[in-house]
């Protein structure tokens, strides 16, 4: 067969793995040829594509970003958009299958063209965000998880020699895993997520609190997190190509409050993309490569509209509506389960 791949929507640590997890199971087992579209939907709606053979995808595992690039393109719009257009792009170029990497909206886009256009389409979930239902993780997560939690490590030693409140923003538009899981590994006293709205009285007790046991408080926020009041997450940088407010900020509206509240010096860290640079976790390659490599089965197996996923320590398949029916919020049991600890 043969299969075009892309990756789409924020880059990810692993797409790279994926890559060759696919290239390579595909070439050895089913002796398919591989292209790459350019830069996500832009790449199919604009028929720009090159081969991927073996030697193309030689120590890609630990590379960071991706190789085919990522846009925001809507592959219903513009000229050579929707259905009918990438179907005739397909048969053209004799290319029987897409295999979609990306998050909840990239695979929103993917259901829509098996659905409504009978296009032959599997799909893999990336998000540093690990907001994606119907997989247990995302790839992307862990690594961004431990690159947090390294600063904020980091920040505690500055922090305690001068008796400040850091604030670290961490991404999460959504959903606050990286919040939770990178404050619980570095032992912060407050974590903010988007699931949990919170009044600047609360989180000043909090900090407070710590002042009082002689330790130098470290909040860390989800960029979509809210104060109680807010109609929605703070954004003062304009919108992505997709026309949604980007985010990014709340620590620097946060920190301020805080000091002129509490009277406790106070100093913010908005970490930003550094999160999704670099090279992945051994924990992200594996589940990358183990997807890629499923994903090429799913298309033997003519598996459209579904999503190859992580399943305990297994890979399985479930469908893209399953997948983007619903986000993978943090319950408000891991929450409360954190909460023990705050302050
Ligand atoms: N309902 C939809 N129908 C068609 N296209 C869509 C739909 N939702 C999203 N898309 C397209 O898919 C692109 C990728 O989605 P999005 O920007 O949300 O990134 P993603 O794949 O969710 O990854 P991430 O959010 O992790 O960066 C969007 O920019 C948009 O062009
Ligand atoms: O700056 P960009 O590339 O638009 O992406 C930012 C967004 O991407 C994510 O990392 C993943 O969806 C979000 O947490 C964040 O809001
Ligand atoms: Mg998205």
């Amino acid at each position: 067969m043969k299969i075009g791949l892309l990756t789409s929507g924020g880059d990810c640590p692993g797409l790279n793995a994926v890559i060759r997890g696919a290239v390579l199971n595909g070439i050895i087992s089913h002796d398919d040829e591989f292209v790459g579209f350019r830069n996500g939907w832009r790449g199919v709606v604009e028929a720009d594509f090159e081969e991927i053979v073996r030697h193309d995808v030689r120590g890609l595992s630990k590379q960071g970003g991706t190789i085919l690039g990522s846009s925001r393109t809507n592959p219903f719009e513009g000229e050579g958009g929707g259905p009918e257009n990438i179907q005739r792009m397909l048969d053209d170029n004799g290319i029987d299958a897409i295999i979609a990497i990306g998050g909840e909206g990239t695979l929103t886009a993917a259901r829509r063209l098996v659905d409504e256009g009978g296009i032959n389409v599997v799909g893999v979930p990336k998000t540093i965000d690990n907001d994606l239902a119907a997989t247990d993780y995302s790839f992307g997560f862990d690594t961004a998880v431990q690159i947090a939690t390294e600063a904020i490590d980091r920040l505690r030693t500055t922090a305690d020699s001068h008796g400040r409140c850091m604030v670290v923003e961490v991404m999460g538009r959504h959903v606050g895993w990286i919040a939770l899981h990178s404050g619980m590994a570095g032992g912060a006293h407050a974590i903010l997520i988007p699931e949990q709205p919170k009044t600047i009285d609360e989180i000043c007790e909090w900090v407070e609190s710590v002042v009082d046991r002689g330790r130098a408080p470290l909040v860390v926020v989800a960029e979509g997190f809210t104060l109680e009041g807010m109609s929605e997450a703070h954004s003062h940088k304009g919108l992505d190509a997709f026309g949604r407010p980007r985010l990014g900020g709340i620590g620097e509206l946060l920190a301020p409050m805080i000091e002129e509240r509490t009277g406790i010096e106070s100093r913010e860290t908005v970490l930003g993309h550094i999160q999704r640079g670099g090279a992945p976790s051994a924990f992200d390659r594996v589940l990358a490569t183990r997807l890629g490599m499923a994903a090429v089965s799913a298309v033997h197996d003519q598996a459209w509209g579904q999503m190859v996923s992580l399943r305990g320590t297994d890979i399985e398949v479930v469908s893209l509506q399953e997948a983007t029916g619903a986000l993978n919020h943090v319950p408000a049991s891991r929450y409360d389960e954190a909460k023990i600890l705050f302050g």
